[in-house]
């Protein structure tokens, strides 16, 4: 048995400069695993409780020294002594007993904050892997029920190069235009092609803009400086294209449309960051549904992220219903990786792919539980970082461990996203001639 010897939280810097929560958490022979939590800021509003200080005066952003305090001096002394391969048992005692917060759609964390909790069950589940002596997307495997394993998937890589949305200082309302390789042979193969087209995008849009258009957004992508999503599409088919890789490639969108949405009028603000908006771009949901179709009739699309915003589930169904046999409709901002939220979503066939953040839901146990519900529903996953990231590479290992088919983690450059591509290929290499790639998607 392994038991908890002592935990300790952290206020560190997000890749935004951001504070976020980090823990390390040392068991009973004296080892230590650390874990720290992302931040996101197209964040959903059913996402369980990010807790921030009130203060706006250390940072740009809102501290997290509560939820640091409430690791320290309230989840420490109940997990001393506990075992660390009750994830569950710990996950739930974080949850019910110590937070006990509740809203309509289940525990939302709003007392001890799902970034103090969900570091702590990070770390419990890295502990216990070491206990185990397993790498960690092996036991994560165990988490998901699936025990002595020896074939494992790697994910097809989603790389979102062209970042708009509130993730960029350009007019592209769209947050994210993303590509995976899912021509190449495995994820290595899959890495290199992600960065040709990445450095062959980045001379299209010298080209087109001129040099200052390079500049890119939160997760490494371009920020090209224009508002028109058809013309995102043609600058990533050209870099497709011009890095030899046509036919090998497909495309995906987070339209994050929660962003743009105006619940007063039901319309949708395509303009919605021109100050000079002449107001010809507001789309009702019905016509956003066009839209959508059309972009698929044109362009390779593997997926449509947040096409709606998170209540208009209508108008995900009648998405779903029309395209959701050509390409995947996948629900982030409308699942928040929720279990109620995703039972909801298969009842009413509002999409078919789920995307799972762990930060969302704020526990282990809970996000594997999400999964697995959706999954019986038939209903694919694509494991997810968030805009402010750390070098944390849990969601590497666990996109393995349960066997989802896809991640996206951001562009093939800067650090804290490559530090999840590139554990990626280190498990790839470890798992040899028992890996599979870009199965099931
Ligand atoms: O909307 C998203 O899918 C994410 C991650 O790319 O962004 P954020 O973390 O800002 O919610
Ligand atoms: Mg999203």
């Amino acid at each position: 048995m392994a038991t908890i010897k002592d935990i300790k939280a952290r206020e560190i810097l997000d890749s935004r400069g951001n504070p976020t929560v980090e823990v390390d958490l040392t068991v009973d022979n004296g080892q230590v695993f650390r874990a720290a939590v992302p931040s996101g800021a197209s964040t959903g509003i059913y996402e369980a409780c990010e807790l921030r200080d009130g203060d706006n005066h250390r940072y740009l952003g809102k501290g997290v020294l509560k939820a640091v305090n409430n690791v320290n001096t309230i989840i420490k002394p109940h997990l001393i002594g506990k075992n660390v391969t009750e994830q569950e048992q710990l996950d739930k005692l974080m949850v019910e007993q110590l937070d006990g917060t509740k809203n309509e759609w289940g525990w939302c964390k709003s007392k001890l904050g799902a970034n103090a909790i969900l570091a702590v069950s990070m770390a419990v589940a890295r502990a216990a892997a070491a206990h185990k002596n397993l790498p960690l997307y092996k036991y994560l495997s165990h988490l998901n029920g699936q025990d002595n394993l020896t074939q494992f998937n790697l994910p097809l890589p989603f790389f979102n190069v062209i970042n708009g949305g509130k993730h960029a200082g350009n007019k592209l309302a769209f947050q994210e235009f993303m590509f995976t390789p899912c021509g190449a042979s495995n994820f290595a193969e899959g890495l290199r092609m992600g960065a040709e087209v990445y450095h062959n995008l980045k001379k299209v849009i010298e080209k087109k803009y001129g040099q200052t258009a390079t500049n890119v957004g939160d997760e490494g992508g371009f920020a090209p400086d224009t508002s028109n999503p058809d013309e995102a599409l043609e600058l990533l088919v050209e870099a497709i294209k011009k890095a030899g890789h046509e036919g090998k490639i497909k495309i995906s969108m987070d339209v994050a449309a929660s962003e743009f949405y105006d619940a007063k009028t039901k319309l949708y603000d395509l303009d919605f960051k021109n100050s000079n908006s002449d107001g010809k771009h507001k789309l009702t949901s019905e016509q956003l549904v066009e839209y959508f179709a059309n972009l698929v009739s044109k362009y390779p699309i593997f997926s449509i992220e947040d096409p709606f915003d998170q209540d208009d589930w209508a108008a995900y169904a009648q998405l779903t219903a029309r395209i959701g046999n050509q390409v995947k409709i996948v629900g982030d901002d409308l699942l928040v990786t929720n279990p109620l939220r995703a039972e909801k979503a298969i009842q009413e066939k509002a999409c078919n792919y789920l995307l799972l953040k762990v930060n969302q839901i704020g526990t282990v146990t809970e996000a594997i539980q999400t999964y697995q519900i959706v999954s019986k529903a038939n209903f694919g996953t694509m494991v997810s970082h968030r805009s402010g990231e750390t070098e944390d590479t849990f969601i590497a290992d666990l996109v393995v461990g349960i066997g989802a088919a896809t991640i996206k983690t951001g562009a093939p450059c800067r650090s804290e996203r490559l530090a999840k591509y590139n554990q990626l290929i280190r498990i790839e290499e470890e798992l040899g001639q028992n890996s599979t790639y870009g199965k099931n998607h």
